[in-house]
């Protein structure tokens, strides 16, 4: 072999030997600061860390503590602690019914567009003023309602000549009000009096929806800023006092209860103690569904009344009546009135019936104000009476 060549061949491979160890050297300099940047750790967030590793990568927390575990145990999940009942923030009662003005308007349409039919007719005669009258009849208005809202329609057709739709609409909506009354004082009496609580008593017959309406009320005065103890005095029906206990619950209202069978006086009685004690705005009492007939039940619901009034006085008792039910919630009525002095009716399952005119009919025949109004099985699903949101619904 030429030298020449031979020594050529000796510089390249020396020359190549050197290049790469530099080239190594240079690779492993790199590599650890390529480290400080951990790319595991910018991965990571994407599983959530627990909130004080969080706190700590933020700086929050300075340094951690010496007991601190190592991080495979931070990530362990603590042992779940019974989670506390949330307590609800019901809507208030002002402008519930408003709210609630698309179920009655559901519900009472054909009611108060059959009536807006026959008036809108070519020509108004005997036989269609005739059709009227049935109409708000079968609406469970009441004869003697029915008649005067024709009378009165009649005589201001006649008198004013008029046949303009509207016109005629303005004057049935004027003619409903006056039956319903707007003047009416439909306040339910739930203000303390000094350090007493109110104290309301729910009663009617079975299924009306009882037990329904103390927690619907119950949410209403949560809802206006009250404080409410319940009472289950129904402890004939097991199922009640724990479904009162549910409603209770969620708007964070004490309820008081016993066993089923026990004395419902008693329960009454404790339920005001425990409202007084508390320095509670009122005390809802639910007592047991009984039948208008059996006498002995309601002899029961009287004395349940009396033994309260030992402690502090009775703002309310609302009979509950079922919408649906018609005439035979008129006898109901008239019989619990006898026994406890009605002083409001809760209509319940208005969302049920297009026979609104009940609410006309049982005050007139009672005397004693519709003064809450049920539109459903929802929780609040409880509005305050007002007469003009109910006609406006009817005839829209
Ligand atoms: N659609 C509708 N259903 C209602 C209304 N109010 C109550 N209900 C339903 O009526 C049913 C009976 O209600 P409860 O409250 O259990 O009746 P109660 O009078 O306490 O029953 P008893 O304890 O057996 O006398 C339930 O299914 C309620 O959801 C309402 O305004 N509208």
């Amino acid at each position: 072999m030429d030298i020449t060549l031979l020594v050529s061949i000796i510089v390249v491979v020396a020359l190549l030997a050197v290049g790469g160890f530099f080239l190594v050297r240079t690779r492993s300099s790199v590599a650890p600061g390529k480290e400080e940047t951990k790319p595991e750790v910018t991965q990571e967030p994407k599983a959530a860390p627990p909130q004080e590793d969080r706190e700590r990568e933020e700086g929050a927390v300075s340094k951690p503590p010496a007991h601190a575990p190592p991080a495979r145990d931070t990530a362990a999940p603590a042992p779940a602690e019974p989670a506390a009942p949330e307590i609800e923030t019901p809507p208030p009662s002002a402008g519930r019914m408003v709210r609630l003005r698309a179920r009655l308007a559901r519900s009472q349409s054909s009611f108060g567009q059959g009536l807006l039919t026959l008036l809108s007719a070519k020509t108004l005669d005997e036989d269609t003023w005739e059709e009227i009258e049935d109409t708000l009849i079968t609406a469970d208005i009441g004869v003697t309602s029915a008649t005067q809202i024709v009378e009165n329609l009649r005589t201001r057709v006649k008198v004013l000549g008029t046949r303009d739709t509207e016109e005629v609409r303005g004057l049935l909506r004027d003619e409903l009000l006056k039956q319903l009354g707007t003047d009416t004082d439909r306040v339910v009496r739930t203000e303390p009096h000094g350090d007493r609580p109110a104290v309301i008593m729910i009663v009617g017959v079975n299924g009306t929806g009882k037990t329904t309406t103390t927690g619907k009320l119950a949410r209403v005065l949560v809802g206006d800023g009250r404080s409410v103890v319940l009472g289950a005095a129904d402890t004939f029906r097991a199922a009640a006092s724990e479904q009162l206990q549910t409603w209770g619950s969620r708007v964070g209202a004490p309820v008081v209860r016993k066993d089923e069978g026990a004395d419902p006086a008693s329960v009454a009685f404790d339920a005001v103690a425990r409202g007084i004690e508390d320095g509670a705005d009122t005390v809802i009492i639910d007592t047991a569904g009984r039948l208008h007939t059996k006498t002995g039940l309601m002899d029961e619901l009287g004395k349940v009344k009396r033994v309260v009034e030992k402690k502090s006085q009775v703002d309310e008792v609302l009979l509950v009546l079922d919408a649906t039910t018609g005439q035979n919630g008129l006898r109901q009525a008239r019989v619990f009135a006898e026994v406890v002095n009605v002083t409001g009716i809760a209509l319940t399952k208005l969302d049920g019936t297009a026979k609104g005119g009940i609410i006309v009919q049982v005050q007139r025949e009672l005397g004693v104000p519709v003064k809450l109004v049920g539109l459903g099985e929802g929780p609040d699903d409880l509005a305050p009476f007002d007469p003009e949101v109910f006609v406006d619904a009817i005839l829209d």
